[in-house]
């Protein structure tokens, strides 16, 4: 009997990569390649070191490799993006673009040198112009160049709703769409606790500050950390994307894609529900929108165009 282990790479050994890798290795989804090539080559293998001498004690089975040569993340069946550079105070997501823009054309293509059958998730930002980059310049199919930015926000959104009811995170479900900036659109009609509509729960002045705070809910952690960005929530959005393509688990999640006539948009990659399995995203849901939503989607669409009309 032949069982394959599964490989995950993660591109980009920082806070987010790292934090990543190592969630990886505790659900035991699969072996770790962790590569980062900015850094010498020695912390990288250290940090993975560390990771593995957890393993004993947390009784977890996975290897993880820290390396700065793309031969060892050859054939993955994830790879997942984080490398590149990360805002500070007083900057927003689009500022990264031509920095980032560059890195992601150098990963993608050894990605595709390596491991041409993978699944890529892309969290480096702007993500949804990132995940783009990466998608045109991979070649690979559209369905298997994911970003992430909608688990995250809806897990905020989740988040503060649970601390506003004092209720359990668990209970509560939402949708977040459009793109990942302070133009996304939590859909608030598809938000419910425990099976009962959020706006039965909480007034509207309440949920328009829930809303806010979502949409600004990466620049509050910016501001906090002072040097960097959030790294814990994002890991753990990544992970369970990877999880649900590794076990082809069918799960509804909000993820970017890119779109060919889908609400109404073309030749973008933009967040929207997304069925995950073990092709990727397997399938896209168009909601029927009310007025006010499709034209707050319209307008966070229009923010992404603008940054991808500047991609070179
Ligand atoms: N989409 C989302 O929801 C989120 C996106 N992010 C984004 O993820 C990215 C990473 O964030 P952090 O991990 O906090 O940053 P970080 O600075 O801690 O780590 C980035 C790592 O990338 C490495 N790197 C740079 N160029 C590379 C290359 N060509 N190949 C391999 N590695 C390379 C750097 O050496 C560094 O170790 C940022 O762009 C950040 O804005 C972060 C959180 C959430
Ligand atoms: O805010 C940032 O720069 C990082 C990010 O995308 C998030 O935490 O949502």
């Amino acid at each position: 009997m032949s069982l394959q282990r599964k490989k995950i790479t993660v591109v980009g050994g920082g806070f987010t990569g790292a934090t990543a890798a190592f969630m990886v290795a505790q659900q035991e989804l699969g072996d770790v390649v962790l590569i980062d090539l900015a850094r010498v080559e020695n912390p990288i293998k250290g940090k993975s070191l560390d990771m593995e001498q957890a393993a004993p004690i947390q009784m977890f089975n996975a290897k993880i490799k820290g390396t700065s040569d793309y031969a060892d993340t050859a054939n993955s069946d994830v790879v997942l993006i984080t490398a590149g550079v990360a805002r500070k105070p007083g900057m927003s997501r689009d500022d990264l673009v031509q920095i980032n823009q560059g890195v992601m054309k150098s990963v993608a293509k050894q990605i595709a040198t390596y491991s041409p059958n993978a699944m890529v998730i892309v969290l480096t930002n702007p993500v949804d112009a990132m995940t783009y980059t990466v998608l045109k310049e991979t070649g690979f199919p559209k369905n298997h160049v994911i970003g992430q930015s909608g688990v995250l926000d809806t897990a905020r959104f989740r988040t503060f709703i649970a601390k506003e009811l004092n209720v359990s995170v668990k209970d509560v479900s939402g949708f977040v769409l459009g793109g990942h900036g302070d133009t996304m659109v939590p859909l608030i009609r598809y938000s419910s606790v425990g099976g009962i509509p959020v706006s039965k729960l909480l007034s509207e002045e309440k949920i328009e500050s829930i809303v806010n705070r979502t949409r600004t809910g990466g620049a509050e952690i910016v501001n906090l950390l002072g040097d960097g960005s959030a790294y814990y929530a994002p890991a753990a959005a990544m992970v369970e994307m990877t999880a649900a393509i590794l076990n082809d688990e069918k799960r509804i999640l909000p993820a970017i894609a890119y779109l060919e006539g889908e609400y109404g948009y073309n030749e973008i990659c933009l967040g929207v529900p997304t069925l995950l399995g073990k092709d990727g995203i397997e399938k896209i849901f168009e909601l029927d929108l009310e007025p006010v939503e499709k034209e707050a989607l319209d307008q966070s669409a229009a923010a992404v165009k603008d940054v991808l009309n500047i991609l070179t």
